[in-house]
């Protein structure tokens, strides 16, 4: 007897640069997806080797939703071996939808390339892909990272083959550099629509709908989003295999992991990791705070620090992302940190 064929579970890509927002907007689609009823999986990608982003999605999954993450390395590049297995594992568990979120230096059309393989190609099937970006700092992401062209050209192709573009950080945007924005955005990718917002808050009807409508038998007859055309075959040139180091570098994109020995003094901490835009960017960890109780997470990104309460973490660290960043220097100085608060209690 033939057995009867599953009908591939949609895929949709979250992409965008390091600290643009798109962990706010996963948390989103995972709230939308319980709201239209869909069991969804999440395959969550971090560079550094240790998870932040990762526990806090988790701590707001339902109990039909999960999640397999792959830490310390692009899905991309240096853990495109391990994609398939991990892939695999949630396709077990036949959610309606699968959620994937890249690093911020991950070219979005290569994950698509990945689909493909024979493993998965029957299995699944791409749908969308939403990338955020963030408003300050887009336009000048040239110019910072003039040193990495790779990474350039990742960040552009992130837009480019975008179904949906989403724009954050926008509460203090100027007209006018919204308008250059827009004009630039405009000029990398005409077809898919360009939502100013802050913190990932779009209306995800569109993606939702086209999901709901997929048979749940057969075959797609036709897209039914907007969907980019095929992947192309994956090209090196364009993002190169990352050498990772000790510490973990992509392309030239570096990870850090900083170790706490105490509460830190979230004003100090904040001068010094200013100190080294453009270099840093993206901060991230754990961490308790002199004078309050509890423990903190600590968001770095763009220039700007967020802390939030957090319960049921007891570990701590801070997990740093940059380029070319002084990785001794700046130990050296975060060690300081904690001799300057021993000193003056
Ligand atoms: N002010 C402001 N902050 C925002 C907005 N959107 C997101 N953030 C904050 O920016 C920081 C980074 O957001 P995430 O959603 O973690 O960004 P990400 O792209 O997942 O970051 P990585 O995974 O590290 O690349 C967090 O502190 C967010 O709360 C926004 O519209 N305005």
């Amino acid at each position: 007897m033939r057995r009867k064929r599953m009908p591939p579970i949609p895929v949709v890509i979250v992409s965008g640069f390091l600290g643009s927002g798109k962990t706010t907007l996963l948390l989103r689609l995972l709230q939308e997806a319980t709201r239209h009823n869909l069991q969804s999986a999440v395959l969550m990608n971090e560079l550094g080797t240790i998870d932040v982003d990762g526990r806090l999605v988790n701590a707001t999954m339902q109990e039909r939703q999960i999640m397999e993450k792959l830490l310390d390395g692009c899905i991309c590049c240096s853990k495109k071996s391990e994609v398939i297995g991990s892939m695999e594992k949630l396709l077990a568990q036949q959610p309606d939808v699968i959620f994937i979120e890249l690093t911020g230096v991950a070219n979005p059309e290569e994950v698509i390339d990945m689909l493909t393989e024979p493993q998965l190609k029957e299995k699944v099937r791409f749908h969308t892909i939403l990338t955020t970006l963030d408003s300050y700092y887009y336009l000048e992401y040239t110019s910072i990272f003039e040193i990495d062209r790779h990474l350039v050209r990742t960040v552009k192709r992130q837009v480019e083959v975008a179904d949906i573009i989403i724009v954050n950080k926008t509460e203090d945007m100027k007209e006018t550099h919204k308008s250059k924005l827009l004009k630039a955005l405009h000029k990398q990718n005409e077809r898919s629509p360009i939502i100013f917002t802050t913190y990932s808050e779009v209306d995800l009807s569109s993606v939702f709908e086209a999901i709901t409508q997929l048979p749940k038998a057969g075959k797609y007859k036709k897209p039914l989003f907007n969907i980019v055309s095929p992947a192309q075959p994956h090209k090196h040139d364009q993002h190169p295999a990352h050498t990772e180091t000790a510490e973990g570098s992509y392309s030239r994109v570096q990870t850090s992991t900083l170790p706490v020995h105490g509460a830190i003094q979230a004003k100090k901490l904040e001068k010094l990791l200013k100190a080294y835009h453009p270099y840093l960017l993206r901060a991230k960890g754990y961490l308790p705070i002199t004078g309050k109780d509890g423990m903190y997470l600590m968001q770095y990104a763009a220039k700007r620090t967020e802390w939030e309460k957090i319960e049921d973490i007891t570990d701590c660290y801070l997990v740093l992302i940059g380029i070319d960043l002084p990785v001794e220097e700046i130990h050296e100085k975060w060690h300081e940190l904690f001799r300057e608060t021993a000193t003056q209690q």
